[in-house]
């Protein structure tokens, strides 16, 4: 396949040579102008069932790096907000920037965070798989948390003590017992709208829930994030993961609903 990535050949601006979804009109992330969203009173809160949860590995994928999880069962599962049912748990993984604070996919007012989490969850309720749902409609539900510069994040420290273990691309770890509800910031106001994956194949079939409230993480924790590599092992020019975020697409007249007031 096409091997795209974030730089200056074959990043965003050159995905769509391969991906026409990238012209699409229903793309992520989206610059989220809170002025401009909905207040909507009928959206339920959003609830995490994540108590079961359990993490398998950690995988660095040569984009970003994720913890994939054991969805062969309903123990892991989003339900609420604007969903229709429940959604279960597939992965997480994070986009971030070089330095400073860029390195969100999503802005709100313009502004920029230093990373983005993103929990992919799949319709378990109508598909059967992963794979299937990723080609349905209203197959995946993505929450978005944004990551701001400050204290360190204890919950986060699991996971960057880890990433020495999946320097290179390609590579991956054992990462059992991690659950990602230490990653939740206190309050879940949210806002959501209809959108996209925000990788190649961008498919048009995602409902993101993007969380208010930053969590906050030290420099030192994004640090280790940047350590990791895009290379293989083999190869002789080592080259950082960083800026690996898609700028903000044309929103086209999407509405963006706001849980809270
Ligand atoms: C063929 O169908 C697919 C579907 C999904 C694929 C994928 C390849 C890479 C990542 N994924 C993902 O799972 C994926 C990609 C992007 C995102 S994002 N950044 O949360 O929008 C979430 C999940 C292929
Ligand atoms: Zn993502």
């Amino acid at each position: 396949a096409y091997p795209w990535g974030y730089g200056q050949e074959d990043g965003p601006y050159a995905w769509h040579k391969d991906f026409p979804n990238a012209k699409g009109d229903r793309q992520s992330p989206i610059d989220i102008v809170p002025e401009g969203t909905v207040y909507d009173a009928s959206l339920p809160p959003i609830f995490l069932f994540y108590d079961h949860c359990n993490s398998i590995n950690l995988c660095n994928n040569g984009r970003s790096v994720t913890v994939e999880f054991d969805d062969t069962d309903d123990r892991t599962v989003i339900r609420g907000g604007p969903l229709e049912n429940a959604y279960r748990l597939k992965q997480f993984h994070f986009h971030w920037g070089g330095k400073g604070s860029h390195g969100s996919e999503h802005t709100v007012s313009g502004k920029s965070y230093a990373s983005e989490l993103h929990l992919v969850h799949w319709n378990a309720a109508k598909y059967k798989t992963f794979g299937e749902a990723a080609e349905a409609p209203d197959g995946l539900a993505v929450i978005a948390i944004f990551l701001e510069i400050g204290d360190e994040h204890r919950g986060l420290h699991k996971i960057t003590d880890a990433l020495y273990m999946v320097k290179f691309k390609d590579s991956v770890a054992d990462f059992k017992g991690f659950n990602p509800k230490c990653l939740l910031p206190n309050i879940l106001e949210f806002w959501t709208y209809p959108g996209s994956l925000t990788t190649p194949p961008l498919h048009e079939n995602v409902t993101w829930i993007i969380l208010k409230e930053p969590i906050r993480v030290s420099e030192k924790q994004m640090g280790k994030f940047r350590m990791l590599l895009i290379s293989g092992e083999e190869e002789e020019d080592r080259k950082r993961m960083e800026n690996n975020f898609r700028p903000p697409q044309p929103l086209n007249g999407r509405k963006v609903r706001a849980s809270f007031n």
